[in-house]
């Protein structure tokens, strides 16, 4: 809706209405002006006309004077009657005179004659004085200049015979005209003949005495006779002035004037002779306007003229009029502008209202049109949006690693209508082999999908689904793809088309497959690891628990694993454990599980067979499997296993159970020797227990001093004499009693206890070998076992040689005693260590030499000085040629490396014999003497034990 303005003055209009009044009151001051000068040039005019007649009428009054004196000088003597004849016609065009006078100077002897001639025409004449206005007689004087003729006679008869010089100022004015025979004009004075208050003057005009010379002053006043003189009542003399001109008459219709006028130089009131009109009254300008703007009066005009030798003074001046009075031109000029003003004005803010309407209209259409500019520009920008979004959607698609499809949303073909580039790439179909095809065509002939089912119910039902799908490229190879169907609306909400997006999960089921199979699989060897174990063998125990069938769990561990794993590496290790993993795998049927559980142990889950039952049998054949000989690298090796069989459900009803106890069961097969069976029994599980608890006690046994050293004599064959002693530690339990190295060495090096153990082994054998020596019992090699744990210790061999200070040992009377496989298992750090310690001046010899037959080629390289040969060859050499043959080769070796060789468990005189036979420097066995306390060993030395001479002569 249009807004409705306040009125507000506009600047412009006020502005206009401003300088409209100002021009009003210019135009109004103006037009004042010239009427005001029009007034005053009317005024000055009729002024000056006064002054002229009044100026005309004297001018004329004293050319009359001067006619009468002409008379007397042209006729020398004039007649009473001639003279009134001659001023007659005079006075009569002069209105103005009041009387014609002629004086003559009487003397005081005249006087008689003179007063008797007139009293005959006047009767009672007598020359008389003027006092206080009043004829008196004349006094006696000399001379007298008496009224004699007047005319006319009538009004101006009481004058006649007066002695004129007893009126004031006649003296100076006579003796003025008398000198200069010029007309001289008295001051003002009251006439005889005056009746009323007017004031009067007198013109006087020397009479000279004719044929009297009148060259200078003092000839005129001695040719002196008398004087003719005009008589003027002075008010009346100016009022016929004025009234003599018609003219003047005319202007004052229109001018109230007034005249004074002054027988005088100035103003003052004495000298007033004329006055008309009211008092001068000047107005005063009020508000510091000029008096003129609202008021017609002229200055008063001035006029200063001579009269007969007397300055008179002329005032002319007119009362204050009120400007309208004379006319109401600036008024209506004024009031003319002041209404073009306001109308101007008035037009101008009709304008300016108008214009500000217009600005508004336009500043309201300027704000819709700003509006609908931005909805327009919105709207563009939407649109440009919604294009770039569809463009860049177009793009997406287009760019989409994964395929799309648009299919029409007609049953039952669904027909393709659009297919992406990545779906051209995915199946090898160009976009114009798939478009116009059914969805099917996708899924060959491999139409038993679950999936394919939910995506038609989806088309039918035209809702969103999903499904997993097998599905076909062009050269016919699989590809799984993970399909999201979803339905397309058109504007009108109605189902038009579906789009298709296929996600390629080809490589994801390939991942979860590998997954899968690493999740369950070993990663070596393929078989079931622990988790698909324990799934197999609850699967198992279910199934026989609803059958009532037993199960077989055996646990199997490879016998010297370690040995091959160390010495050949772990590639070999690998090819073993597979190996190893086929074989079991052939042993038993494909419905039994052999599972890995690390390292080198396995589980095998025996169902009971429907065809025959679970025996002995199974576990020898699996045993005989793994004992067939093996090559690797070219070595032939011969790998036992230990194993230990727990029975579902006698032995446990849960997978962890019968693991456990196969486990052990599997380690008492190991203790009682390797290559055998065991299955598990209670008293089994005891043991296994026993050992937990050794292994608490394991860790408080050093400081509670339960340790203690044992010592087996090392025997020279050549001499039988003790040449050395091997420590073996012992650890006394307080509930256990004597508890064997076997059952703790193992648990001390898996939990690192074997390192301060293992150093107060050596520790103690340096003190007790010193000991010997300082009870002179001979100066005896003392072998000392070192763990791995101890090998891979920093400070070894400083901890050696702290050792051997505390004891105050020389080096050479201990000797070090290093596993094969321990050196083996990595030879150049191995080499290092044994250099340092060789470096301390320590012996050094490898235990168990014999089990890794491979590790020979790098004895060279070893600063060994002694080699001990295992007591499992030792044990059999006298049955079995082969380790016979092992033993002998190994002596043969030993001494061409310039080394000391050592039997181990010689426990028979055959075994001696042999060895001896075979070159072996020293044995060390039950033979001899078991392990013994250092007691029993000092006692042994005291008494000088060797080995019988008969023996070493044989
Ligand atoms: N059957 C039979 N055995 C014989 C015969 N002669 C000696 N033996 C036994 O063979 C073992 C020799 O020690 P080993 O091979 O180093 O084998 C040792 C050694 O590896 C380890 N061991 C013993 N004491 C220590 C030790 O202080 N430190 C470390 N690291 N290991 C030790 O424990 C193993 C077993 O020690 P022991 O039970 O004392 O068993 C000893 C000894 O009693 C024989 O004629 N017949």
């Amino acid at each position: 809706m249009r807004s409705r303005l306040p009125f507000s003055p506009s600047l412009a209009a006020l502005l206009a209405l401003v300088l409209g009044v100002l021009i009003s009151a210019l135009l109004f001051t103006a037009v004042r002006r010239l009427e005001h000068d029009k007034v005053d040039i009317d005024f000055q005019q009729q002024a000056k006309v006064r002054v002229a007649a009044i100026q005309n009428g004297i001018d004329n009054s004293i050319n009359v004077l001067k006619d009468v004196n002409q008379l007397f000088v042209a006729f020398g003597t004039v007649s009473r009657e001639q003279f009134q004849s001659f001023a007659e016609p005079l006075l009569a065009s002069n209105p103005y005179i009041q009387a014609l006078n002629f004086h003559r100077y009487i003397s005081a002897q005249e006087r008689p004659q003179y007063e008797a001639a007139m009293r005959t025409r006047f009767p009672g004449f007598t020359i008389g004085d003027i006092s206080n206005g009043a004829p008196v007689p004349a006094p006696h004087r000399a001379q007298y200049r008496v009224v004699d003729y007047i005319e006319p006679m009538e009004g101006n008869k009481a004058a006649l015979g007066i002695d004129a010089d007893s009126y004031p100022f006649q003296d100076a004015a006579m003796q003025k005209s008398v000198d200069t025979g010029e007309p001289s004009a008295t001051g003002l004075l009251r006439l005889t003949q005056e009746r009323g208050t007017q004031k009067g003057f007198i013109v006087l005009m020397p009479v000279y005495r004719p044929g009297m010379p009148l060259t200078d002053v003092a000839a005129r006043r001695l040719a002196i006779i008398g004087d003719t003189a005009a008589v003027f009542r002075g008010g009346d003399m100016i009022a016929k002035s004025l009234s003599a001109d018609s003219f003047m008459l005319v202007s004052d219709a229109k001018l109230a004037l007034n005249i004074s006028v002054y027988a005088s130089d100035d103003t003052l009131g004495d000298a007033l002779i004329f006055h008309q009109g009211a008092p001068l009254q000047l107005i005063e300008s009020s508000v510091g306007l000029p008096k003129w703007l609202f008021y017609n009066q002229p200055e008063p005009y001035q006029h200063l003229f001579n009269v007969a030798g007397q300055p008179w003074h002329m005032v002319v001046s007119t009362p204050p009029a009120w400007f309208m009075n004379e006319g109401s031109t600036a008024l209506w000029a004024f009031i003319a502008g002041l209404l073009f003003s306001i109308g101007g004005a008035a037009y101008l803010q009709t304008v300016v209202d108008r214009s500000r309407r217009i600005q508004l209209l336009v500043d309201e259409r300027t704000v819709q049109l700003r509006s609908v500019n931005e909805d327009l520009s919105a709207d563009i920008a939407a649109r440009k949006r919604t294009e770039q979004e569809l463009q860049l959607r177009e793009r997406a698609i287009e760019a989409s690693a994964n395929s799309i499809i648009i299919t029409s949303a007609v049953a039952p073909h669904y027909l393709i209508e659009y297919v992406n580039p990545a779906f051209e790439r995915i199946t090898g179909y160009s976009a114009e082999e798939a478009i116009g095809m059914d969805l099917c065509f996708l899924w060959n002939d491999d139409a038993d999908q679950p999936g394919i089912e939910e995506i038609r119910a989806t088309a039918n039902e035209e809702r969103e689904g999903h499904a997993v799908l097998r599905n076909y490229r062009k050269d016919g190879t699989l590809f799984w793809s993970d399909w999201y169907i979803a339905p397309v609306k058109d504007d009108k909400g109605v189902v038009s088309h579906f789009i298709v997006v296929q996600y390629d999960i080809t490589a994801t089921k390939r991942y979860e497959s590998e997954l899968e199979f690493q999740t369950n699989r070993d990663a070596l060897t393929g078989l079931a690891n622990r988790s698909l174990l324990r799934d197999r063998l609850s699967q198992a125990v279910s199934y026989a628990y609803r059958y009532g069938h037993p199960i077989w769990v055996l646990f199997v561990d490879l016998d010297r694993f370690k040995f091959v794993n160390d010495t050949l590496g772990h590639q070999a290790g690998d090819i073993l454990l597979t190996a190893v993993s086929s074989r079991l795998q052939a042993a038993v049927r494909d419905t039994d599980t052999v599972a890995r559980m690390g390292g080198d142990e396995f589980v095998l889950i025996l169902p009971e067979r429907t065809d025959s039952g679970l025996s002995t049998h199974i576990v020898q054949r699996i045993m005989e499997a793994i004992a067939q000989p093996l090559t690797i690298e070219g070595h032939e090796f011969f790998v036992s296993c230990s194993i230990g069989v727990a029975v579902y459900p006698a032995d446990g009803d849960t997978p962890e159970e019968l693991i456990k106890h196969a486990d052990i069961a599997m380690y008492r097969a190991k203790e009682i020797g390797r290559n055998n069976f065991q299955f598990y029994t209670p008293a089994m599980n005891e043991r296994a227990l026993e050992r937990l608890h050794i292994e608490g006690d394991l860790r408080n046994a050093l400081e509670r001093e339960e340790f203690t050293l044992h010592y087996q004599p090392q025997v020279d064959l050549r001499t039988g004499e003790i040449v050395g002693v091997e420590a073996l530690i012992r650890w006394q339990h307080p509930e256990l009693g004597m508890v064997p190295p076997v059952r703790f060495i193992g648990l001390a090096e898996e939990n690192g206890l074997i390192v301060p153990i293992g150093a107060w082994v050596i520790r103690a054998a340096c003190l007790q070998n010193k000991e010997w020596q300082m009870a002179g019992l001979g100066h005896l090699r003392m072998a000392v076992n070192l763990s791995a744990r101890q090998f891979a210790q920093e400070d070894l061999v400083e901890s050696i040689a702290s050792s051997l200070r505390a004891a105050d040992l020389a080096p050479e009377y201990l000797e070090i005693e290093l596993t094969e496989s321990l050196v083996m298992a990595d030879v150049d750090r191995a080499i290092g260590i044994l250099r340092e310690l060789k470096a301390l001046g320590v012996q050094l010899s490898i235990d168990d030499f014999g089990t890794g037959y491979s590790s020979l080629s790098y004895l060279k390289r070893f600063p060994i000085d002694v080699l001990k040969i295992d007591r499992s060859f030792v044990n059999d050499i006298t049955i079995d040629p082969d380790d016979a043959a092992i033993v002998a080769s190994i002596v043969s070796l030993a001494h061409s490396l310039r080394l000391q060789v050592i039997a181990e468990g010689v426990e028979t005189e055959a075994q001696l014999n042999y060895l001896r036979e075979h070159d072996c420097d020293q044995i060390q066995g039950y033979f001899f003497s078991r392990p013994v306390t250092a007691a029993a060993l000092t006692a042994m030395l005291e008494e000088g034990k060797r080995l019988p001479i008969e023996i070493l002569t044989l």
